[in-house]
């Protein structure tokens, strides 16, 4: 299918808001969640956006801040971790976090005994990922596993599909309401929203940017998108965030070897 949008443009200089998606858009994917690693220089990348857009960049993810903070280690961001269930707001405050319902956990083992050891159940507390990609041919029964147990959840739940899996989330996780909170505090408040983002998980943020006049961008496609620009890859999304948010000297120094 063809998808007909404007590459990304550079930005003017303005009062940016900066929301990140990690797996997908600033990290390749790798075949286990915990085979991926981030480099120094993503590091230097953030801690530069970070003091260049005065404290307002965050990471809107579905893994938990926890593991977000053990990839980046040392570096500590805002971040909405499970699609917006954890929160944290100051990139030394304290996490708000969602409670764990009693019948994931039981629903976790039942799906890990049901699907055998091709599949990875990720136990993200409220959310569960249920990672196919050892075992693609497995992906529709993990998929209707997961729907079946809607029904005997203890509040409202949804399935969405993820990267070569599916994860089921509380129906309040959502990357658009996550933005949301963030752009309501300093220093996100009175700025313009950029997000980027790779999945379906991300379309709902996608939405709210849209709203508020921001900048939406979808990396690599695989079909209809709600975000108004595209990026073909990781690495062109990367090399977009320090043309526009990154270091000015550094940038001048690439420009001028090309
Ligand atoms: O919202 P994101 O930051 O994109 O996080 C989405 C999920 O990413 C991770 O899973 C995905 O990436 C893994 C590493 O590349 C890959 O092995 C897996 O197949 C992908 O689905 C993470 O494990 C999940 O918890 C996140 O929700
Ligand atoms: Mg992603």
């Amino acid at each position: 299918m063809r998808i007909e949008r404007p590459m990304t443009p550079n930005l003017p200089e303005g009062k940016w808001a900066l929301f990140l998606d990690i797996d997908g858009t600033l990290l390749e994917h790798a075949a286990h969640p915990d085979s991926v690693s981030v480099s120094n220089e993503l590091r230097q990348l953030m801690q530069t956006m970070e003091r260049r857009l005065d404290g307002a960049v965050a990471f809107v993810t579905g893994r938990s801040v926890s593991a977000v903070d053990r990839l980046f280690d040392p570096l500590k961001m805002r971040v909405a971790g499970l699609y917006g269930l954890e929160h944290r707001l100051t990139s030394d405050g304290p996490v708000e976090a969602a409670d764990e319902p009693a019948d994931i956990a039981a629903l976790a083992d039942e799906v890990e005994a049901e699907l055998g050891k091709g599949v990875y159940v990720e136990r993200k507390g409220p959310v569960l990922a249920l990672h196919t990609r050892a075992a693609p041919h497995l992906l529709a029964r993990a998929t209707v596993l997961v729907e079946k147990a809607l029904d005997r959840l203890p509040r409202g739940y949804r399935v969405i599909p993820g990267n070569a899996g599916v994860e089921l989330m509380p129906l309040e996780a959502a990357k658009g309401a996550a933005i949301r909170r963030f752009m309501e505090i300093p220093p996100f408040v009175g700025r313009r929203p950029v997000f980027l983002g790779d999945d379906t998980s991300d379309e709902n943020g996608f939405e709210t940017v849209n709203g508020e006049d921001g900048i939406s961008i979808r990396i690599k496609p695989r079909g209809p998108t709600a975000a108004r620009h595209v990026i073909a890859d990781v690495t062109d999304a990367i090399a977009w965030l320090q043309a526009n948010f990154g270091d000015p000297a550094r940038q001048a120094g690439r420009d001028a070897a090309e």
